[in-house]
């Protein structure tokens, strides 16, 4: 049975930290294939997003040397807001023998239960959740009485966000201790978050 990662984001743009995440995903859950998918509209973002063929452009330039990492447009290509259900729902129609596990960082799991349908999407997946370095993921109120399958990844503490990149390029200060060159060479070349 195929283990399957999903790691989902708006990755606008994608940085070290969603990198950092991935690969200990993909080795800790000794997983076959790390799908990336990013968001198509983010319904809890009031920002607008960068358009989805950049986002995506970029992600693909950051995993293209990473043995195992996919990346899906399964919500790029969908309209109406993005809902991870939708999207697990989907992929095991098409791969109903495969064990699909849902990458998260530790904020997406505090507020897991704002999520469409999420009790749907327990029984579904295995969570991984990357805690904070050398802490368990605390789960919000509302899944603790959930059973629920979940895995925790050690991931060193990253202070790194989208944000971060967004706030620096804006100001015209460098980003290539947060992002792959090829990622800070294509944000430079198509002039991507010039204003913040
Ligand atoms: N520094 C980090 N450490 C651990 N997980 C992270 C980190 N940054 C992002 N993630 C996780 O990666 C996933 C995708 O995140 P997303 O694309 O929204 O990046 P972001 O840096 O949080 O973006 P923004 O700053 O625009 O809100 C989420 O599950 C998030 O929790
Ligand atoms: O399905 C939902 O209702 C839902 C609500 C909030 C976030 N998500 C997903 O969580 C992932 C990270 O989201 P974000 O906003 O931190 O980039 C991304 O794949 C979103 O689609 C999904």
């Amino acid at each position: 049975m195929p283990r399957i990662g999903l790691f989902g984001g708006s990755f606008d743009p994608v940085h070290n930290a969603h990198l950092a995440l991935a690969r200990v995903a993909r080795d800790h859950l000794r997983l076959d294939e790390l799908r990336w998918v990013p968001v198509g509209a983010a319904w809890q973002k009031a920002r607008q997003l960068t358009p989805a063929a950049h986002r995506l452009a970029m992600v693909e330039l950051a995993i293209a040397r990473e043995p195992g990492f996919t990346a899906s447009t399964v919500e790029t290509d969908r309209d109406g807001p993005s809902y991870m259900i939708d999207t697990v729902r989907a992929l095991q129609e098409a791969q109903p023998q495969a064990h699909w596990l849902l990458i998260v960082g530790q904020d997406q799991y505090a507020r897991f239960d704002t999520w469409r349908d999420w009790p749907e999407l327990l029984q579904r997946v295995t969570l991984a959740v990357a805690g904070r370095a050398g802490e368990a993921p605390r789960p919000p109120a509302a899944l603790a009485v959930h059973d629920h399958r979940i895995e925790s990844l050690p991931l060193p503490a990253m202070t790194v966000s989208s944000t971060e990149v967004r706030t620096r390029v804006a100001r015209g200060e460098p980003i290539d201790t947060l992002v792959p060159p090829q990622v800070a060479r294509y944000i430079a070349q198509h002039h991507l978050y010039s204003n913040p």
